[in-house]
């Protein structure tokens, strides 16, 4: 079983995670006994060769996913043995996430795209924070734009403000930076970044960029569907060296 150090205050912890896709002769073993344990408050990164299986552990620590075998906890909550609705439930309400392509939707308002989900839960959210969230993104003077109006940087920061505005316990990132070019990109790196250190946010971002990568506080590096080793607050240099490491 791949290990790495699970430290205290663990808000979403994989334990000897495996996830076989397929049956019989077709059979690929995406994850093989991975256990991880996220920090809260921390920004985690996960890397790693295509086909490592980063995606597939992100699926299966948010709940979009089922492992065939091992246990994921979110907040203390085992979530493999929950029933879909109760899944739902969870990720709606304790799970934030952030994708490549943005994924608002085109015909409602950044504004309403944020609020969302209070809109689905029928909750009302918690203004101030709200407020202080939209202020920080600087979204402000875009809230009544459709996402067609805006930038992607800035409709990578609605999604932000978006996975943010519940308070989640854990917000997901894939790739947030994928579609960015690279100054928009660091800037929203920046804002996850802060989000962490001024907020506690606790985030888990899978990317294949070094750059971003050496935005976190710790880089997990996945190959094979195993946990291959992993960096604190690396500089890109340390990433690509153990990209490059795992490559050999
Ligand atoms: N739904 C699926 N059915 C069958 N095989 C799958 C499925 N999803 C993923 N796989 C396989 O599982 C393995 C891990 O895939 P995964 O997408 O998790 O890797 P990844 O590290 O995220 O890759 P990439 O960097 O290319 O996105 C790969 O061999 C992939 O082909």
């Amino acid at each position: 079983m791949s290990s790495t150090t699970t430290a205290t205050g663990t808000i979403v912890a994989a334990t000897d995670v495996s996830k076989v896709y397929g049956s019989a002769d077709t059979q690929v073993h995406a994850l093989r006994g991975v256990s991880l344990g996220v920090a809260e408050s921390e920004f985690t990164a996960v890397m790693g060769p295509s086909g490592s299986g980063k995606s597939t552990l992100m699926h299966c620590m948010a709940g979009l996913d089922r492992p065939t075998s091992g246990s994921i906890t979110v907040g203390g909550t085992e979530i493999t043995s929950l029933r879909e609705r109760q899944l739902t439930d969870l990720r709606r309400d304790r799970i934030g996430f952030i994708f490549q392509k943005f994924n608002l939707l085109s015909e409602l308002t950044a504004e309403d795209n944020i609020l969302l989900p209070f809109s689905i839960a029928g909750r009302s959210p918690d203004q101030e924070w709200l407020r202080t969230v939209i202020d920080i993104l600087g979204i402000r003077p875009r809230l009544g734009h459709r996402p067609s109006q805006l930038s992607g940087g800035q409709q990578q920061r609605v999604a932000i403000a978006r996975a943010l505005a519940t308070r989640p316990d854990v917000v997901f990132a894939d790739e947030p930076t994928g579609n960015l070019d690279s100054s928009s990109g660091r800037e929203v790196l920046e804002f996850l970044r802060r989000s962490t250190g001024d907020f506690g946010q606790t985030i888990v971002m899978v990317t294949h960029d070094p750059s971003a990568a050496a935005a976190a506080d710790r880089v997990v590096l996945l190959a094979d569907g195993r946990i291959a080793g992993e960096l604190r607050r690396p500089s890109r240099q340390d990433v690509l060296a153990a990209l490059d490491e795992l490559s050999r």
